[in-house]
């Protein structure tokens, strides 16, 4: 053996793996995609499943069957009663009070809930006042005494309070009868318990909402009942249906009263033919089929007003069984789909070759001229504002910039009145936005006219505050038919106009939760400038989108500043703002430090302050 042998022979040998060895990995040819139409499909087993189902099925056979043959339940007299005259009265008495008592306790609590959350303390107390009583008060208590005020107050008369002027009188006996006490105390107890409920849907509503809504001029009770109860209602339906019900079982209660609804009704039966459970049974199935029949109601109820807050909606009872009668699952409902009576789509989408539409253009004879004068503004201790003057000339982009927290959302808010200044005034075209200059006093404006006011100036949120319950269209149809009483055909044709020029023709019918958010800031463009504005207020419409969104937004934006809009833009986008800008602000604690052209302030800030914020965000 040479040297070289024994070194092969010591040394740890390599041998090659044999080739039968290696994994027989098949790679399909994508060529030729594999047929796979005569294989068998097996679905998946779920062992667990089954034996739920079966113990399901056992429970549910071996109570049917306890119930069916036991002699006891005595179904013939169950069967002889259930549809019997006096059964059906009481049932009709049961439903009567639930439905009025519901209504009226609704209606009231709705009121009692906007009093509660009313700026007036007086008011606001006694709301509280009252909820706080009458859900002390047990219901029983509160039938009584209802029925007896007769002994309290003889008569009960309509007139003027404090004096002798007295339009109407009628005894009280002859009013409050059982019927007429058993509704009033009903609907009195449920107005306070609905209230609660009514009052937290409403807080459940964000904040923006609101402050959209404000934005955009529309009217307090268009506020309330356009925007915030049909958002509230998503929180409020399944406690007021759990009331409803409440209530319809605690009808019953009204026995002290002694109105025959239907649990009094059978109880007078059974003391007579002593048979108890029989017609126990006969008010138990009657309370199923109520039950029953508002959990159906409930599930509509709550799907109606579940568009635009879901993407896509349950299938309703019926889809389903149509799906399963096809022989298929059924598919949730795309929520467009459910829409009433859409409104068509423009066919052609214009090209930016077309001239802009009427509702993008400024209004004829509008400038729109800001003037910010020495306003000042805190927050407790804070100084927010310090004793600020700006002028933005019309037809000019203003864009503010500024660290955290240096006051620049709060004076964009100003502008249009969002913030309420301390002292200081903003005027735009010299009209002042929340005064009314007499001589040489300014009176303060109620809301409803600061919000008539505030349609000269747009204004868009960072986080897009669409309405997500109303349609792409409808939001931007909304603030020109309430506001600026446009009709509805023509506020649709410049809204499909702005959408087209946004860029969204086809998302007309979509509900804004189906949106990007740069599809979404869009939107809100459209709609800031549906209103036809004189100023446009832009609080860092980029910061709350991807980075890959960020360029559809400016684009509009860019597009709407060669247009000769004046605008207000806070950003954080700095390259932007060197571009559209005509004027750049450095704001810092409260105060404008510096002011100039892009050119200026980019390239030779003059504060150190400006020098060192641009070196730390360029
Ligand atoms: N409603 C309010 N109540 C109390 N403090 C407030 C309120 N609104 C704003 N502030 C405070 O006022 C200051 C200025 O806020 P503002 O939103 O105007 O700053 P900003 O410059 O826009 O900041 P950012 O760029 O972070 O949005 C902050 O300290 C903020 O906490």
């Amino acid at each position: 053996m040479t040297t070289r042998d024994a070194e092969i022979e010591t040394s740890p040998r390599i041998l090659p793996v044999p080739k039968a060895a290696e994994p027989q990995v098949r790679w399909p040819d994508p060529a030729r995609p594999r047929d796979y139409s005569g294989h068998r499909i097996i679905g998946a087993r779920h062992p667990g499943r089954l034996a739920g189902t079966l113990f399901a099925a056992v429970v549910i056979i071996a109570v049917l069957q306890s119930i069916l043959t036991n002699s006891r339940w005595e179904w013939d007299v169950f069967a002889e009663w259930f549809f019997a005259e006096p059964v059906i009265s009481g049932l009709g008495r049961t439903l009567l009070l639930t439905v009025i008592g519901s209504a009226l306790g609704f209606l009231l609590g709705t009121a009692l809930a906007l009093a509660r959350v009313s700026k007036s303390p007086l008011l606001s107390g006694l709301a509280w006042g009252y909820i706080w009583l009458l859900r002390s008060i047990p219901l029983i208590v509160l039938l009584l005494i209802l029925f007896n005020l007769g002994y309290l107050y003889e008569t009960v008369w309509l007139g003027i309070p404090f004096t002798d002027v007295v339009f109407a009188e009628y005894p009280t006996v002859a009013l409050l009868g059982p019927f007429a006490a058993a509704i009033l105390g009903l609907s009195l107890n449920q107005a306070a318990f609905s209230a609660e409920i009514i009052r937290g849907g409403i807080l459940s509503v964000d904040q923006g909402q609101l402050e959209a809504a404000a934005a955009l001029g529309l009217p307090r009770s268009r506020q309330a009942l356009r925007i915030v109860l049909p958002q509230a209602m998503r929180a409020i339906l399944p406690t007021a249906f759990n009331e409803i019900i409440g209530l319809a079982k605690g009808t019953s209660i009204i026995y002290v009263l002694a109105l025959p609804e239907l649990f009094y009704t059978v109880q007078v039966i059974y003391r007579r033919n002593l048979a108890v459970i029989p017609l126990l049974m006969v008010a138990t199935v009657w309370y199923l089929i109520i039950m029953t029949g508002l959990s159906v109601l409930q599930f509509y109820v709550e799907r109606h007003f579940a568009r635009g807050a879901l993407r896509t909606l349950p299938p309703t009872p019926i889809q389903r069984l149509r799906a399963w009668r096809a022989g298929r699952v059924a598919a949730p409902v795309p929520v467009e789909l459910e829409n009433h009576n859409p409104l068509p789509l423009p066919t052609v989408v214009p090209k930016p070759a077309i001239p802009a539409p009427a509702a993008w253009q400024q209004p004829t004879g509008a400038t729109g001229e800001v003037q910010i004068h020495r306003v000042s503004k805190s927050f407790g201790a804070l100084k927010v504002l310090d004793d600020i003057s700006l002028t933005v000339p019309s037809g000019d982009v203003t864009v503010i910039l500024g660290p955290s927290g240096s006051g620049k959302s709060t004076l964009l808010r100003s502008i249009n009145h969002l913030e309420k200044v301390d002292s200081g005034f903003v005027t735009i075209d010299g009209d002042l936005l929340g005064y009314r200059e007499k001589g040489d006093t300014l009176y303060e404006l109620k809301e409803a006219e600061i919000l008539k006011r505030r349609v000269d100036v747009g204004m868009v949120f960072q986080t897009f505050n669409l309405f997500p319950h109303l349609t792409v269209l409808e939001n931007v149809i909304e603030a020109p038919v309430t506001v600026r009483r446009q009709s509805k055909a023509a506020a649709t044709q410049d809204a499909l106009a702005l959408l087209a020029r946004v860029g969204l023709s086809d998302k007309a019918h979509a509900y804004p939760r189906r949106l990007s958010g740069g599809q979404q800031q869009r939107v809100a463009i459209a709609r800031a400038l549906a209103l036809k504005p004189k100023v446009l207020l832009f609080d860092e419409p980029t910061s709350a989108l991807d980075p890959e969104l960020v360029g559809e937004v400016l684009d509009v934006i860019r597009d709407l500043a060669r247009s000769g809009t004046t605008m207000v833009i806070v950003t954080h986008e700095i390259g932007f703002a060197r571009e559209v800008a005509d004027t750049v602000v450095f704001m810092d604690s409260g105060r404008i430090l510096e002011q100039g052209p892009p050119s200026q302030v980019f390239t030779a800030p003059k504060h150190a302050r400006t020098a060192e914020f641009l070196a730390k965000v360029l």
